[in-house]
């Protein structure tokens, strides 16, 4: 059949979905979309995969895709980063059987992304966009789509998105945020650049950011005109968020430990990130189990904690209390499902006359966090790492420079023959018959014992003794022996 694109492939394969569950690392697992599904999203996708780690191992293709394959969880967008067309292309064909579509992150905006050379930090190649897109569009027999971050310049964002669109990008998600915000300085996502994409493009466009209940979902479409919103962090802590509902927490949190227990595997850390999400309120009243929460081991403890936290809420609603008294500026009581709002960076001019100085701070130390290495720019993660492990050294700039293995770009080996990594210089050293030693790799030595085992056999017995099976699956080997 031929592959359906744009509009139709929307219409038909992804069934008209107008409420879409983000890509989200450790977090829109299968569990969680089986959950989603539950609940009203038509449409999930899976977190953030690397192309040229799928490329390169089985394990990974197997833990993060294949299998985590289940009938209930269609249609489904998997989403890579990548930088390289080909790798990108071999990824996605080893994906494609397994989901509706593929998607290519272009909106990640952390570190990692900075240092991987991807997400937002490809905005500004676009001749590298439009080779990747027009090669996997050529390529694959499932349509590629794009999750883009906006431009500060509505303009720019429109010619951004009609770029992508002709090289062959068949449905877009528009983050109406720009790559510097983010953490503290999140802030709101603009609408109108949305608005001004879905007008200039031919294809379907999903809106994201400011999606915290159903009422935002309607208001977005009727501003936009998009065919659908995605939400991150509204559907993490309220996964019944499209259906218009505000469940009690302890509904949500059994029936997705429940289908966490149907499904296994489902890693401990990406529970254990999901109760946290959603007893989010609860924990700031009950301090004692977010550290109960944070420490115990299995999916069993995580589950009692969950429990106990259930038995407080109920306590409290026996004794008619309102839940709100330790909390500020949540709607319902602290056990209901609801969003959490991060606290914006203080507008510059509103506190003691202090122009601008808060969100020059905060700026001046994201900022610092990109290059100082001085403790008091790190992050909470970090200092509670540096707490543990006192000589950990968080500054690239200090962090010992790794050379590069010469094909993939991961560190090479330190005295490897091929200046390679072990991976690399493996398949290098198989193919070639060679030897490194650096990597206790030792093909030709073995192959030359081999060879002189069989000149010794020729000569005990007088007759070449046949090697029947080659050592290896490979004709430089087996030529090296005969
Ligand atoms: C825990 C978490 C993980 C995320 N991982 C990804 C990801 O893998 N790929 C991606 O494109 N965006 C990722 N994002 C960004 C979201 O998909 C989304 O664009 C962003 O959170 C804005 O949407 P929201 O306002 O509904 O939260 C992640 C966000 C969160 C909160």
């Amino acid at each position: 059949m031929a592959k359906l694109k744009g509009f139709d492939f929307w219409r038909s394969t992804l069934k008209g979905a107008r409420y879409v569950v983000a890509p989200m690392v450790d977090q829109s697992e299968l569990a969680w979309r089986l959950l989603s599904r539950r609940h009203g999203a038509d449409l999930c996708y899976t977190p953030m995969l690397h192309a040229q780690v799928f490329v390169r191992d089985a394990n990974y293709r197997r833990e993060n895709l294949y299998s985590e394959v289940c009938p209930d969880d269609r249609p489904l967008i998997t989403q890579f980063c990548a930088n390289d067309p080909e790798v990108f292309v071999q990824a996605a064909l080893l994906a494609q059987d397994y989901c509706d579509a593929i998607d290519l992150n272009l909106g990640c905006p952390q570190m990692i992304a900075k240092r991987g050379h991807y997400g937002v930090f490809l905005q500004d190649e676009w001749d590298l966009l439009e080779n990747m897109i027009k090669l996997a569009n050529e390529k694959l027999s499932v349509p590629i789509t794009c999750k883009i971050r906006v431009f500060p310049e509505i303009e720019k964002t429109v010619k951004y998105a009609k770029m992508l669109e002709k090289a062959g990008c068949q449905m877009l998600t528009v983050h109406g945020r720009t790559k510097d915000q983010k953490g503290s300085l999140t802030g709101i996502a603009s609408w109108a650049h949305i608005k001004a994409v879905r007008e200039a493009v031919k294809i379907p466009v999903f809106a994201n950011g400011n999606i915290q209940h159903l009422s935002d979902v309607q208001l977005c479409m009727e501003e936009t005109g998009v065919q659908g919103v995605m939400s991150a962090e509204g559907n993490l802590h309220n996964p019944a968020l499209f259906e218009g509902r505000s469940p009690p927490v302890w509904e949500m949190a059994e029936e997705y430990l429940q289908i966490v227990k149907q499904y296994p595997p489902c890693s401990l850390s990406y529970v254990r990130a999901h109760l946290f999400k959603l007893w989010h309120h609860t924990l700031q009243v009950h301090q004692d189990l977010r550290e109960e929460l944070a420490k115990v081991k299995t999916l069993e403890a995580l589950a009692e904690v969950s429990e106990q936290l259930k038995h407080r809420c109920q306590d409290e609603i026996a004794k008619d209390e309102k839940g709100q008294d330790h909390l500020t500026g949540l709607l319902f009581p602290h056990w209901i499902c609801q969003p959490y709002v991060r606290p914006p960076p203080k507008e510059p001019g509103t506190e003691n006359g202090r122009k601008g100085i808060e969100v020059k701070a905060v700026s001046a130390k994201r900022a610092r966090e990109d290059t100082d290495c001085s403790t008091d720019s790190l992050s909470k993660n970090k200092l509670k790492k540096k707490a543990r492990n006192p000589h950990k050294n968080f500054c690239p700039e200090q962090k010992p420079k790794y050379i590069r293995c010469e094909q993939c770009g991961n560190p090479k080996g330190n005295k490897c023959v091929f200046n390679l990594c072990r991976g690399c210089c493996k398949k290098k050293a198989f193919k070639e018959v060679a030897d490194c030693p650096s990597h206790g790799l030792r093909f030709k030595t073995k192959a030359q014992k081999l060879s002189a085992a069989e000149t010794d056999g020729s000569h005990v017995n007088g007759t070449l003794s046949i090697q029947t099976e080659p050592p290896m699956d490979n004709p430089a080997v087996s030529q090296a022996l005969v």
